[in-house]
C-alpha cells in the first residue's frame, strides 16, 4: 500500500560512503544512481547526509495494553521513526501480558494501525512473567504477529529447567528465547550496580556477577540443547568476556548492548535523580570501556535500546521507591555516532548492521536490515551526522520524560525515515497527516 509519493534522494551517501541519488517510488528503491532523475518526484537535497536502511529496535517497552499513562503503540511507534527505526520489538511485560496470541496480536493491530512502525510482539516464555509455566509459545508463532522472539524481560527467565524447555520448544519455529539475565537472589532489593558508588551511597548493590552467572548458564544450556539464545541489555565487561568465550566454542548466542551503557556510569547514581535508575543498572567506566570494545570487534552483536517509559508518579519519587528504566528511541542513534562513529570504532556501515540488519535477522524479520538495492523495500532513515542537538524530552513524542539525555547536547540528527516508501519523519519532525491519511 503506498501513497503514491516519489521522493528523489539526491546527492545522499549510503553508508557514509560515495554520493548517489535513490529513487523510492511504489513502496520500493525504484533506482539508484548518479544520474537518476523524476519529474514526478518530491526532491531531498542530501549533501551532506548519511542513508541507512531503517533502523530496527529489538527491544522495546511500548506499554500497551495497560500502562497508556506511560506511552502507547501509537506514541512509542512515532518515538521510534522519529529515531530512525522502521520496526520495533515490544516486550511482553504489559498487562495483560503478551502471553497468548489474542493479546500479540492486537499489538501486532495497533501497531498497523498507528502506521508510524512496524511492531512485532515479543511473547512471553511464562504465563504471566511468572517463571512457573510455559506460555502458548507454538500459538503465538502461528498467529498472525508470527512472534519469533520470546522473553520474561522485567524478569529472569531463573529456574533452568524452564529455560532448558523453553530454548528447545523455540527451536520447532525457528524462535529465540531473548534472557533478561538477572539472578534473583543475589539482586533482592538492589538499587545501583555494588561497587564503590553504592557503598558510599549506602545503596542496596546488584553486582556484575548477578548478570554474568545466569549468562553462563544459559549459553551452556544452549549449547546443551543446541538452540539460539540472545542476551539482553548486557552491562559488564565480565559479560562480554562469556560471550567471546561462548561465540569461540561456537554456541549460538547473540547479545545486545543499550545505548546509555556505551555512555553513562553508576557515577551519576550520585545525585539520587531517578532518571538513571534502570536495569540492569549503569555500571563502571571500565565496563563502559569493555562493551564499546565488545561492540566494535563484533562480540556485541547488536544495540537495543530497552525504551523503558515511566509516568511521573513512578519515577519523581525518592531513588529507592522508583521504577526502573529510561527512555531511548529518540536518541539512541546520536549515542552510538556519538560513543562509536565519532570515536572512529564503528563506520556507517557497521551501524546500519549493528541497529538494522543484525537485529532485523535475530528477529526473524524479512523486510527490514535489508541491503540498500533496486527492488528492496524503501525502508530507509536518512541522518545529518553534523547536527547537533540539545535533548529535551518535553519536546519528545514518547508520553514520557524519563531520558537521561535531558539537557544533553548529542551529536547527529535523523532527517527523514521512510516506511515502505512512505514518509514518517520530513525535516526532523513526524509527518502526521501521511500518517493519518493512510490509516
Ligand atoms: N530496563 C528497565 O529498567 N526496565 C524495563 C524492564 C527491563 O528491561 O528489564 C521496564 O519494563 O521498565
Ligand atoms: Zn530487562
Ligand atoms: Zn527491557
Amino acid at each position: 500500500m503506498s501513497t503514491g509519493r516519489k521522493y528523489l534522494l539526491q546527492n545522499v551517501a549510503p553508508y557514509g560512503g560515495e554520493r548517489t541519488t535513490v529513487l523510492l517510488a511504489d513502496g520500493v528503491i525504484a533506482a539508484i544512481g548518479t544520474d537518476v532523475t523524476d519529474d514526478d518526484a518530491t526532491i531531498i537535497d542530501g549533501r551532506g547526509l548519511v542513508l541507512l536502511p531503517g533502523l530496527v529496535d529489538l527491544h522495546t517497552h511500548l506499554r500497551e495494553p495497560g500502562r497508556e499513562d506511560a506511552e502507547t503503540i501509537r506514541t512509542g511507534t512515532r518515538a521510534a521513526a522519529l529515531g530512525g527505526f522502521t520496526a520495533v520489538h515490544a516486550m511482553a511485560n504489559t498487562t495483560p501480558t503478551q502471553d497468548t496470541a489474542g493479546v500479540v496480536e492486537q499489538v501486532w493491530s495497533l501497531g498497523r494501525e498507528a502506521g508510524w512502525a512496524d511492531v512485532h510482539p515479543i511473547g512471553a516464555v511464562t504465563v504471566g512473567l511468572e517463571g512457573e509455566r510455559l506460555a502458548e509459545l507454538g500459538a503465538m508463532a502461528e498467529s498472525k504477529a508470527q512472534v519469533r522472539v520470546f522473553s520474561d524481560d522485567g524478569k529472569c527467565v531463573h529456574d533452568p529447567v524452564l529455560m532448558r524447555r523453553a530454548l528447545e520448544y523455540v527451536k520447532a519455529f525457528d524462535g529465540v528465547v531473548a534472557q533478561h539475565a538477572q539472578e534473583p537472589r543475589l539482586t533482592e532489593g538492589a538499587q545501583m550496580h555494588e561497587g564503590i558508588v553504592s557503598a558510599e551511597l549506602g545503596l542496596a548493590g546488584w553486582p556484575a556477577v548477578a548478570e554474568e552467572a545466569i549468562i553462563a548458564r544459559d549459553v551452556l544450556l544452549a549449547e546443551h540443547v543446541g538452540s539460539r539464545l540472545h542476551v539482553c541489555h548486557l552491562s559488564t565487561a565480565g559479560s562480554v568476556e562469556i560471550i567471546r568465550w561462548a561465540k569461540s566454542r561456537g554456541i549460538d548466542v547473540t547479545a545486545e548492548v543499550t545505548p546509555h551503557h556505551l555512555i553513562l556510569t553508576d557515577e551519576l547514581a550520585r545525585g539520587y535523580d531517578p532518571t538513571f535508575k534502570v536495569n540492569p543498572p549503569l555500571r563502571t567506566q571500565r565496563d563502559v570501556e569493555a562493551v564499546r570494545a565488545g561492540l566494535a570487534d563484533g562480540t556485541i552483536d547488536i544495540v537495543a535500546t530497552d525504551h523503558a517509559p515511566h509516568t511521573r508518579e513512578d519515577k519523581d519519587c525518592e531513588w529507592a521507591a522508583a521504577a526502573f528504566g529510561m527512555t531511548g528511541l529518540e536518541t539512541a542513534l546520536s549515542v552510538v555516532q556519538e560513543t562509536m562513529v565519532d570515536t572512529g570504532r564503528l563506520t556507517w556501515a557497521d551501524v546500519a548492521r549493528v541497529l538494522s540488519e543484525t537485529p532485523a535477522r535475530i528477529g526473524r524479520v524479512s523486510d527490514h536490515g535489508r541491503p540498500i538495492a533496486v527492488g528492496e523495500p524503501a525502508n530507509l532513515v536518512l541522518v545529518d551526522p553534523a547536527a547537533r542537538r540539545v535533548i529535551n524530552p518535553d519536546e519528545q513524542a514518547t508520553k514520557s520524560g524519563n531520558s537521561p539525555f535531558r539537557g544533553r547536547d548529542l551529536s547527529g540528527c535523523v532527517v527523514a525515515t521512510f516506511l515502505r516508501g512512505r514518509a514518517t519523519v520530513m525535516g526532523g519532525a513526524s509527518c502526521d497527516e501521511d500518517v493519518v491519511a493512510r490509516a
